[in-house]
């Protein structure tokens, strides 16, 4: 078994964008000191902007225990990665590229002390390749948040092949501080939640473009007919289709055909349509 920190109180958090931001967020949250670094000093600036609409929301709705403020001021921004040094866990939540990835983690590796866990929040990368990247492949664990990070009850803890249990152990107990409910999974391609959710999206996208429902009885269908909170094409433009398309391909390529991600879904992403962050998706947003 290696040897993990036994009190960890600062977090570091690589990439402030849509996860980064809300890692960073939950962290604070509850009472973690955070050093949150991306490339560009406007990416970190813009990882506050959405700390701030979140929290202020939750606010709004009284789900706060902490004022706002004094939450964002426990964390830091940097594009340093030296920042992160005297971190006691470290959450990657980087452009889901595989070669980005690993070369993070091979600097991460040479900068942080032996006991500091090194996490990634990869959706569908495999944690044996990233760690493999690294020379302590033990220290290395999948702690797969849910968007929105703030909202989302739901972490998935992925063991890689060298993953060591006291490290798998610790990525449960600190995921668990942050008022989160952990399952764990192999490090298999997708995880339990994508292995599961992608083929579903694409199975609703197909439907709609095969004709056999408009696509709001398709979600109604699903709604009411399976009991989850949203239908695959509402589900999909709130990911974003090109989300979708990107963890489909990984999911094809490593599984094969029962993974091909939907025509349809791909030439919406063509014609730049991803959902609700363009604006339109299969439906339009104001
Ligand atoms: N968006 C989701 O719904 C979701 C859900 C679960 C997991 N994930 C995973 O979380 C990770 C991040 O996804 P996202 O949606 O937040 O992406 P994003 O594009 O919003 O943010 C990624 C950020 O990483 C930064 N970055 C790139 N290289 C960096 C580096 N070397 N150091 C520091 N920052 C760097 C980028 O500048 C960007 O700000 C991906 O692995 C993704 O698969 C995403």
């Amino acid at each position: 078994m290696v040897r993990v920190r036994e009190t960890i109180d600062r977090i570091g958090v690589v990439g402030a964008g849509t996860m980064g931001s809300g890692i960073a967020q939950v962290a604070a949250t509850a009472g973690h000191d955070v050093v949150m670094r991306d490339i560009e000093p406007d990416l970190v600036e813009r990882g506050f902007d959405a700390m701030t609409d979140s929290l202020e929301r939750l606010e709004s709705r009284d789900a706060l225990e902490d004022d706002p403020d004094v939450i964002r001021e426990r964390v830091a921004g940097t594009t340093d990665l030296e920042a992160l040094a005297e971190c006691d866990l470290v959450v990657e939540a980087v452009v889901e590229n595989l070669d980005v990835k690993r070369e993070l983690f091979a600097d991460l590796d040479d900068l942080l002390p032996e006991d500091v866990v090194l996490a990634t929040n990869t959706s569908t990368l495999s944690i044996t390749a990233i760690a493999a990247a690294t020379e302590a492949p033990e220290r290395v664990v999948g702690i797969h948040f849910m968007n929105p990070v703030a909202i989302m009850e739901g972490v998935e803890i992925v063991v890689g092949e060298k993953t060591d249990d006291a490290v798998t152990a610790l990525a449960h107990e600190f995921a668990e501080t942050l008022e989160k409910t952990t399952w764990e999974s192999d490090d298999k391609p997708g995880f339990v939640t994508n292995r599961i959710l992608m083929p579903w999206l694409n199975e609703g996208i197909r439907a709609y473009d095969e004709g056999v429902a408009s696509k709001e009885d398709i979600d109604r269908g699903m709604e009411l007919g399976t009991n989850v909170p949203m239908g695959p094409l509402t589900l999909a433009d709130h990911i974003g289709l090109d989300v979708c398309l990107h963890a489909s391909e990984t999911l094809h390529e490593e599984l094969g055909d029962r993974y091909k991600p939907a025509y349809l879904l791909k030439r919406k992403v063509q014609a730049g349509d991803l959902g609700k962050k363009s604006g339109v998706g299969f439906y339009e947003y104001e």
